[in-house]
C-alpha cells in the first residue's frame, strides 16, 4: 500500500532513471495524446463500476484513475503542488 504522494514519487524517479520494463517508462513515452486516452478510459470505467460493481472494483478504478493522473502530471512536468495550489 502507498499514498498518493508515495506513487508520485516513484513515478518521478522511474520518469528520471527509465528502469527497464517500466510501464510507467512505457506510458510516459507514448506521450500527452495516448495518456489522455488512458485517463478517459479509467475516468469512464470508474463512474461504469461506481454505479454497477462492487466498492473493491470501483475503488480499483479509481486507483488506476489516479495513476493515469500522475502519469499525465509527470508527462506535463507538473508537480504536485503545481495541482494542490488548485484544491
Ligand atoms: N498503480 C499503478 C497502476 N495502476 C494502473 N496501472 C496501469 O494501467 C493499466 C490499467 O489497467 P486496466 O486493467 O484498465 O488496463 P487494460 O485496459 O486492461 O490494459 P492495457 O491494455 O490498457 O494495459 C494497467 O495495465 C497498468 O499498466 C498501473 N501501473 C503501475 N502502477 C504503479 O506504478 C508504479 C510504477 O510502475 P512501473 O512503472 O510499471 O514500474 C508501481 O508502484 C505500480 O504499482
Amino acid at each position: 500500500m502507498k499514498t498518493f504522494e508515495e506513487l508520485f514519487a516513484e513515478l518521478q524517479e522511474k520518469a528520471t532513471t527509465r528502469p527497464e520494463g517500466s510501464g510507467t517508462v512505457a506510458e510516459l513515452d507514448r506521450g500527452v495524446h495516448f495518456i489522455g486516452k488512458k485517463l478517459v478510459e479509467e475516468a469512464a470505467e470508474t463512474w461504469m463500476a461506481c454505479e454497477h460493481e462492487s466498492d473493491a472494483a470501483a475503488c480499483e478504478e479509481i486507483s488506476q484513475l489516479l495513476y493515469h493522473t500522475q502519469c499525465m502530471m509527470v508527462a506535463k512536468g507538473y508537480t504536485l503542488q503545481d495541482v494542490y495550489r488548485f484544491l
